[in-house]
């Protein structure tokens, strides 16, 4: 049995994870945390008595859950990793936004402590492949774009998954991009990759990289219709992190 507690609960993603470990049985929701709740009673927010409610770091120990996941918001991500990685609770980390010198810091606390996590710009399977596909088109198509599109209760701009695929891209890329010309317009500039972000009602999840040739183009997309896309890839790191022994970035380590 994996012991999992759920960082966010209240939230969109957090509710999602909730229901998609109880319909597992091979985990069980031992805790939920955010420091903003004052009840401690879990049948308050529809939990099962046996599931602990916290709301402070110095309540967190080994014995508390196995694996951490963090549904929550950019300002919380990397604190909440730090006190998961220094109670011994295998983190996944799902919330965008974290600093890289944040990412950095806690990749080596957590190798310090020989202990495997996981941060995933992206757990949906689609978003996954997206990045794995643009690295091999940059190699051929240096130019590229992103335009990314999401809910407008989004807190972060440009998605943490946006900012991956940029990285990707330039990680492929064997020759410079030949459009140079930058101004507000343009959008966002990451390694060299313009990002455009979008928030309107109606979307989940979406990202379209466009990628421009001398006479052709190539699009890839994917799109999120439903935040259960991201469930079967939350399963999977649940169930992996614990063979790791240091934190790694991208759900495509646990494939
Ligand atoms: N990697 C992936 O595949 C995916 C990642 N995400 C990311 O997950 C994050 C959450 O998204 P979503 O569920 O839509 O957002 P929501 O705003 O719906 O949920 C976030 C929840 O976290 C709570 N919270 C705030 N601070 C803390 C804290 N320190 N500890 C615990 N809980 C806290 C919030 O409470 P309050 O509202 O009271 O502040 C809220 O209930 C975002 O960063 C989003 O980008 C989303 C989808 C997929
Ligand atoms: O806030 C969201 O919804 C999402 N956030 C993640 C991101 O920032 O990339 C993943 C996905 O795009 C959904």
């Amino acid at each position: 049995m994996i012991h999992v507690l759920v960082a966010g609960f209240r939230g969109a993603m957090g509710q999602k994870t909730v229901k998609m470990i109880q319909s597992h049985s091979d985990f069980a929701l031992s805790a939920v945390f955010d420091p903003k709740v004052t009840i401690n009673n879990p049948q308050n927010y529809g939990l099962p008595a046996e599931v602990k409610v916290l709301n402070r770091y110095d309540q967190l120990n080994a014995n508390v859950a196995d694996v951490w996941v963090d549904f929550t918001n950019p300002d919380a991500v990397a604190a909440n990793t730090e006190a998961a990685i220094n109670a011994g609770i295998h983190p996944v980390i799902g919330t965008s936004g974290m600093a890289p010198a944040d990412q950095t810091r806690l990749i080596k606390l957590a190798k310090e402590k020989h202990l495997g996590g996981l941060i995933a710009p992206n757990f949906g399977l689609s978003a996954v492949l997206l990045m794995k596909f643009v690295q091999e088109a940059a190699a051929y198509f240096p130019d590229a774009e992103i335009i990314e599109m999401h809910h407008q209760d989004k807190a972060d701009a440009p998605s943490g998954t946006a900012i991956a695929t940029a990285h990707k891209i330039a990680a492929g890329r064997t020759q410079k991009p030949l459009s140079t010309i930058d101004n507000d317009a343009r959008g966002q500039r990451i390694d060299d990759v313009p990002v455009h972000a979008v928030r309107l009602p109606g979307y989940i999840a979406h990202e379209e990289v466009l990628f421009g040739g001398p006479g052709e183009a190539l699009t890839i997309r994917q799109d999120s219709f439903d935040r259960q896309s991201f469930m079967q890839g939350v399963a999977v790191a649940i169930r992996k992190v614990q063979e790791a022994d240091q934190l790694v970035v991208g759900l495509e380590n646990f494939l």
